[in-house]
């Protein structure tokens, strides 16, 4: 089955694990944002960007519980508030006033060069070759929209911004719910069906089956092993250039 068999008119990519590594993600992007939390913060303590974030992490379930292991009432404050940023990035939780503020962090080391996006040689050539045949790119992550923009734009493999018509974050949905790519085709304007999307995480890929996307499971180096339930129920490739050969499961 080729790409061209799918009858997709949108190729929706996830990143980490999919377009770029998680290592990335976490030995280089995660501990830029946990080094640089507390200037950011500081730095714009009084905006009211970062006021709205705060209240919005003060108001997840994991910041009682964060504030329960400290011996004292904290001081809101930058200082604080980065250290419970610090903690819920330790755990590599996906919620959306982190990610916003990560990709506020991210912005500066990327402006200044500190940082690059990682993407897979594959994928530059893949977007090329998706949009030479008229298909549309669009991004799902659970990376905020302007993080997601910010590693297309400043990525080794140059500026793939401009190769790209669409980005969601988690304010459509969790990734792991079916209702979250009825939206995502909704604003696309699109049939699901005519969505393939491309993912490391098979419950990703189920949410996207159950809304009637074809999906696409990649194993890149470094992803978590796929059981054998997963390689039965899904299509796996290793990168995007196997797409064009793609066998059934
Ligand atoms: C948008 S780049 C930063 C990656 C990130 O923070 C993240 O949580 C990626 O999750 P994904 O949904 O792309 O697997
Ligand atoms: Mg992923």
């Amino acid at each position: 089955m080729a790409l061209t068999d799918l009858s997709a008119k949108v190729v929706l990519v996830d990143i980490e694990g999919t377009t770029t590594s998680i290592t990335f993600v976490h030995d280089v992007l995660f501990p830029y944002a946990k080094a640089n939390a507390r200037q950011y913060l500081s730095e714009t303590w009084e905006t009211d960007d970062t006021k709205q974030i705060v209240e919005e992490l003060k108001q997840l379930p994991q910041y009682t519980e964060y504030a329960s292991t400290l011996e004292t009432r904290p001081e809101i404050n930058a200082a604080h508030i980065a250290d419970f940023s610090r903690y819920l990035i330790e755990k590599d939780l996906k919620v959306t006033p982190l990610k916003t503020l990560q990709g506020h962090i991210w912005a500066k080391g990327y402006a200044s060069g500190e940082l690059k996006g990682h993407v897979y040689e594959d994928v530059a050539v893949a977007f090329q070759a998706w949009s030479d045949a008229g298909l549309r790119i669009a991004v799902y992550s659970s990376g905020s929209v302007a993080a997601q923009k910010l590693i297309f734009q400043h990525s080794i493999a140059g500026d793939l911004l401009p190769l790209l018509s669409a980005h969601f974050d988690t304010h459509v949905g969790h990734k792991q719910q079916t209702e979250s790519y009825t939206r995502i085709a909704e604003s696309l304007e699109v049939d699901p069906q005519h969505v393939l999307f491309l993912t490391d995480v098979p419950e990703e890929a189920s949410a996207a089956r159950d809304a009637g996307m074809q999906t696409v499971l990649l194993a890149r180096p470094g992803n978590a092993p796929l059981t054998a339930e997963h390689t039965s129920s899904f299509p796996v490739v290793t990168n995007f250039v196997a797409l064009q050969s793609l066998k059934q499961p």
